[in-house]
């Protein structure tokens, strides 16, 4: 049986995407652990827990393999501390499946890193296309003052491991406010994943 083909307005400034299927959104509470200022983000969330940081639409077809889950993710401008508003986060759970992001509004950056420890900051905005290629943990950080809006699309059977950025005590670097602009710091609390580990994601495609 055909799947029906179908076409999906994004509108660039709010993320909305019609005939979206799903929809959910990440709150400052929900977010505990990410930020390095364990103080300010406990402040923040006092005054503000119920605040959005960010919204994802997304379509995800009925079939598991060789299909695409596709969306977009619109993120409010912030800071924790001098830490800007990001995602949480992951590594593929299926490592070796790719994504792509697209710049609809706003700017930010790519965090991208490997099981191995190895960082590369990409920036984002409007009419950018940024590649994660296979095995590479990654999150998206809105260093604006505007809200930052991607589009997105990866395999169907790609899964989500949050726990490889946890179990680390966070990515190695983080993204912080530096004068007008942002620079990438070391995180103190990083801890490298050991061969065990690192083989262990390396087993986990197919
Ligand atoms: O799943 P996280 O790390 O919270 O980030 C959300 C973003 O990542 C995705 O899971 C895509 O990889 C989308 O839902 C969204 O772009
Ligand atoms: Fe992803």
């Amino acid at each position: 049986m055909h799947q029906t083909p179908t076409a999906h307005r994004i509108d660039p400034a709010t993320g909305a995407m019609s005939h979206a299927a799903g929809q959910y959104e990440k709150r400052l509470r929900d977010l505990a652990g990410i930020y390095g200022d364990a103080g300010a983000f406990d402040r923040a969330t006092a005054a503000e827990g119920d605040r959005i940081v960010y919204r994802v639409h997304d379509v995800r077809p009925a079939a598991k393999h060789g299909d695409l889950i596709f969306g977009t993710t619109f993120m409010e401008p912030g800071r924790i501390g001098d830490e800007f508003y990001m995602t949480r986060g992951h590594i593929h759970a299926t490592a070796n499946r790719p994504e792509t992001y697209y710049g609809e509004s706003g700017q930010g950056v790519m965090l991208l890193e490997t099981p191995e420890g190895e960082t590369e900051v990409i920036e984002i905005g409007p009419r950018t296309l940024v590649y994660v290629p296979p095995m590479w943990i990654h999150r998206s950080v809105n260093t604006g003052s505007e809200p930052l809006v991607m589009s997105f699309c990866y395999p169907s059977d790609s899964g989500q491991d949050y726990e490889i950025i946890a179990r680390a005590g966070g990515m190695a670097k983080r993204i912080v406010a530096d004068g007008e602009g942002w620079a990438a710091i070391d995180n103190p609390d990083y801890r490298p994943r050991d061969a065990e580990e690192i083989a262990r994601v390396y087993a986990t495609t197919d």
